[in-house]
């Protein structure tokens, strides 16, 4: 199977290392100092759990030398999206598919108007994961868990193929029947976490442990489900208060990937964060007070620090 993993970072960095190790045959598209380490010296994969080493990888900063693929793991940060995706239309043929692992539930309509519908496949990947230094990917903690599917919940023969290669690399893979619901769920998630820790500048343990913290990141999660059925989601009843019943399994120290982006005064994904879930509140009369407050008082942050 034939891979190009459009953005090396974190994400596809790691589940493009986990597929080489496999045997598919993955080109990872790259650049700068991370696309020169790459070369010069493979991929190594620090994991406290699973670290290994590719001493030789392809990877290039030109998709379209790559020639048509099976599989696209598009990994890049949601502000690089449709430069991304311009860059992918040679790869992508008719048997192409492209599995978006990125964040929030507004990635796969980013994609659409330039790739088109038939090479979509909805994903989701749950795992903390960073470019640690040029041509090295750190895990932090041992979650992993890559859930992908077609929007039609139909069980195709090329999301059978790309489970069998998950597998082989070790990857802990699984077709869902129904992608957008679970990509939503993921986003439930996501936003309750990222606004928590951001706004409050805090870990995840302190924001559960105080009532009024643990009140907001309730209510931020709350207004996410209200807002995903507006849009036609099943999300279950109840749905947010589950989530924070598994919030209250995570360690004390656990933030999301924007609290370190925040913290380190990189960009945010704000817009498509808790920005997200104002802008689709919106467009199905659903209020978001909550999630309008968190990305205001973030907002001057969002492009990150001036260099
Ligand atoms: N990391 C994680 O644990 C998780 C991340 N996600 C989501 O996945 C997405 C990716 O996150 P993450 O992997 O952390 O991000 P990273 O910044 O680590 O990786 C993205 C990589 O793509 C590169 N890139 C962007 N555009 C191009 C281009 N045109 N050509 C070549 N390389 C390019 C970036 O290079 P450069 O640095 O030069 O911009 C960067 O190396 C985000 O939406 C995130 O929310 C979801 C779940 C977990
Ligand atoms: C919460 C987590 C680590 C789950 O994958 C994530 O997606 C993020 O912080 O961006």
């Amino acid at each position: 199977m034939r891979i190009a993993v459009m953005g090396s970072g974190g994400l596809g960095g790691f589940f493009g290392g986990r597929l080489a190790r496999g045997g598919a045959d993955v080109v990872f598209v790259a650049r700068g100092a991370h696309l020169a380490a790459l070369r010069a010296d493979g991929l190594t994969i620090e994991s406290p759990e699973d670290p290994f080493v590719l001493p030789t990888v392809q990877a290039t900063d030109d998709p379209a030398s790559i020639g048509p693929v099976d599989i696209v793991l598009f990994t890049v940060k949601l502000w690089d999206t449709e430069a991304a995706a311009r860059a992918i239309v040679p790869i992508v043929g008719p048997g192409t598919a492209v599995l978006s692992l990125q964040n929030g539930v507004q990635k796969d309509d980013m994609l659409r108007p330039i790739l088109g519908d038939a090479p979509l496949m909805g994903a989701i990947a749950q795992i903390a994961t960073t470019i640690a230094r040029p041509g090295v990917i750190a895990q932090t903690g041992t979650m992993q868990r890559l859930v992908f599917g077609e929007f039609d919940g139909s069980r195709s023969a090329r999301a059978e193929r790309f489970l069998a290669a998950c597998l082989a690399g070790g990857i802990k893979a699984e077709i869902a029947t129904d992608i957008r619901r679970e990509i939503w769920q993921k986003f439930v998630f996501l936003v309750g976490l990222s606004a928590s820790t951001c706004a409050t500048r805090s870990p995840i343990g302190p924001v559960r442990r105080n009532p009024h913290t643990r009140a907001l990141l309730l209510g931020l999660m709350e207004e996410v489900v209200a807002v995903g059925r507006g849009h036609g989601v099943a999300l279950p009843d109840g749905f947010a208060a589950d989530r924070l019943a598994f919030i209250d399994t995570l360690p004390d120290g656990m933030v999301a990937s924007m609290f370190h982006d925040l913290a380190a005064g990189r960009r945010l994904e704000l817009p498509w964060l808790s920005g997200g879930v104002v802008d689709l509140g919106a467009t199905v009369g659903v209020p978001t007070p909550l999630n309008r407050t968190v990305r205001d008082i973030l907002v001057l942050h969002a492009e990150g620090r001036p260099a």
